[in-house]
């Protein structure tokens, strides 16, 4: 099911949260609301939810192709996860995951036995069998995560939102669990539309990525688009891993790490290069990183592999040469 999300305006008071946002979250992907605290994500996806209305005016939200914008949240079908949507407590985890369908009214409410098979069906499908009979407090924290979903899946929504839904776990557990969810959505198919301030867990997840920004969208595309072609300097930013340089006329370059080409300094060409001393380089893995200083102050980091590094034969203090190889073009 698609999502057409158009001109959606929204107000606080006197605080605008969204203004004039439209976007197309295409049937079946997994879409990436990313942007920094504050910048509208979790506004927009609670007004797809239903759970917040756009101001009135000429916004729509659309479910392949159906107006739903007066719809209320509980006829939209869709199913959410948030960062701290507790399970409850008192409830075993196959009474968490059936919820959904146990509080539907009489006539809609599926017979036990079909809402014990879906709920043995769901916890097979997050790879949580033999866990029905536990509480939450009997589980990790990823589990639970991996047990909200099954809850949201429950009742067969259209859509799946999803605010954050890592955002409480260790580093490590998140990871794990993204990998999980691209490869879940793979197989289940649901359009996804999910939000994070994380840049790495948007790009490596997502089909698309929609940054946004104050409220606005700053820029959509696939992850390879947005971080290859950062469309603002807020874009490249906030992807970060970019070096920021002035050139002598104070213009700013952005330069990715990978994207910088270091050269003996007998090679030095002055019409593209500039030259850099080694301030500092670690090499544990097989990328190394290493910490340039241009000759007028401004440090510069510089990715190599280890194979380019042993053929340069660099050691802290030495002169190189550097020049940029950027996909935009970025001069020094
Ligand atoms: N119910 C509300 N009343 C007043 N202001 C609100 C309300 N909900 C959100 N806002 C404001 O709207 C702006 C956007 O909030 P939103 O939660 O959508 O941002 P976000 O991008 O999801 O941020 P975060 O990553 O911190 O969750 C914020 O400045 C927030 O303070």
């Amino acid at each position: 099911m698609s999502i057409s999300i158009k001109s959606i305006n929204k107000t606080f008071g006197s605080y605008a949260a969204l203004e004039n946002v439209s976007l197309e979250v295409p049937d079946g992907s997994l879409t990436a609301l990313l942007g920094p605290s504050g910048s509208g994500k979790t506004t927009l996806l609670r007004i797809v939810a239903g759970l917040e209305f756009a101001d009135p005016g000429d916004g729509k939200i659309r479910f392949h192709g159906e107006d739903v914008s007066d719809v209320p949240a509980g006829k939209r079908g869709v199913g959410f996860v948030f960062q701290h949507y507790a399970l409850f407590r008192h409830m075993t985890i196959a009474e968490n995951i059936a919820f959904g369908l146990t509080v539907l009214p009489r006539s809609k409410r599926p017979p036990k036995q079909e809402i014990h098979d879906r709920v043995f069906e769901l916890l097979k499908l997050v790879k949580l069998e033999g866990l029905d009979k536990r509480r939450p407090h009997e589980l990790s924290g990823g589990q639970r995560q991996r047990v909200a979903l099954a809850r949201a899946l429950a009742i067969r929504p259209k859509v799946l939102l999803l605010d954050e839904p890592f955002g409480a776990l260790d580093a490590q557990v998140r990871k794990s669990l993204r990998r999980w969810l691209r490869q879940f959505h793979d197989e289940i198919g649901l359009t996804t539309l999910f939000v994070t301030h994380d840049q790495e867990e948007a790009l490596e997840l997502a089909d698309q990525v929609v940054v946004m920004r104050n409220a606005r969208v700053e820029q959509v595309g696939d992850p390879q688009t947005i971080y290859d072609h950062p469309r603002s300097p807020f874009v490249y930013e906030f992807l970060g891993n970019v070096n920021k340089i002035a050139d002598p006329l104070g213009e700013t370059s952005y330069v990715r790490p990978h994207e910088i080409e270091v050269l003996f300094a007998a090679e030095y060409e002055p019409t593209t290069d500039r030259l850099a001393r080694v301030q500092h380089l670690f090499s544990a893995g097989p990328i190394a990183t290493l910490s340039l200083r241009l000759e007028d102050g401004q440090f510069l980091d510089v990715e190599l592999s280890r194979k380019q590094l042993e053929d340069l034969g660099l050691s802290t203090g030495d002169e190189v040469a550097v020049r940029a190889n950027s996909l935009d073009d970025a001069k020094f």
